[in-house]
């Protein structure tokens, strides 16, 4: 596998990069295959895509939102409408400005408990890739939090070393809240690619610290 590191000297440069990245990608795929498959994270992520998104989309022929699937790579379990539901922000500030039909978003069914809610989504997920033992995503992008969790999967917790489920609940997220459901490895290392998108200071000692083989100070 292939590894890469970009850094950007601002958040609306990397925004740029990033989106333009997606869209190509997105182009690339429809292009092969018909559809372009990519998994959404949480957090910062959602307001950089909804401001670089929809301008990168009308720059790259090709990308056609309405041949995507998007699916969560993990989802805080609350209602759509609560701040913290990483759908509910998908819909209210991205999907919401790309013209219809819009990419089809398959997200956690709520008023399910955890584990019933995980297994559902794992279900979908699998139909949504018929053919393949496990789903193979396009792209998925991840962020990293201070402590170094991507998804919902936090740095010493047992849930690292899934090898069965695709998709686990959480009950115990250290970061609010607590019910969560996340992709676990083995899907994630099943993606075509990978883009871990990490901003601000804070994350920079754990990003230093995973990324050791660099001299770092060289890539300013
Ligand atoms: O629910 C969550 O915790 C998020 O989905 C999480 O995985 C997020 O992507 C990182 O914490 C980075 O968040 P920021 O980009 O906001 O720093």
């Amino acid at each position: 596998m292939m590894a890469a590191v970009s850094v950007f000297p601002s958040q609306a440069e990397l925004g740029a990069a990033l989106a333009r990245s997606v869209a190509e990608a997105a182009a690339q795929a429809v292009a092969s295959s018909g559809r372009f498959t990519l998994g959404l994270s949480g957090g910062s992520l959602v307001a950089l895509l909804a401001r670089e998104l929809p301008p990168a989309l009308r720059a790259v022929p090709g990308a056609e939102p309405s041949r995507w699937l998007l699916a969560l790579c993990d989802e805080r379990l609350v209602p759509l409408e609560d701040p913290d539901s990483t759908e509910g922000a998908y819909r209210s500030q991205l999907l919401s400005q790309l013209p219809p039909p819009g990419p089809q978003l398959l997200g956690v069914s709520l008023g399910l408990a955890p584990a019933e809610a995980a297994k559902d989504y794992e279900e979908r997920l699998r139909q949504a890739f018929p053919g393949s033992e496990i789903p193979q995503f396009d792209l998925l992008l991840l962020g990293v939090g201070p402590d170094g969790h991507t998804c919902s999967l936090f740095p010493g917790h047992a849930l690292l070393q899934e090898q069965n489920s695709l998709i686990s609940p959480v009950l115990d997220s250290p970061k609010p809240p607590a019910r969560r459901v996340t992709m676990t490895l083995p899907l994630i290392n099943s993606s075509r690619s990978v883009l871990i998108v990490a901003t601000g200071d804070s994350k920079a000692p754990v990003i230093k610290g995973k990324l050791g083989i660099l001299d770092w100070d060289k890539l300013e």
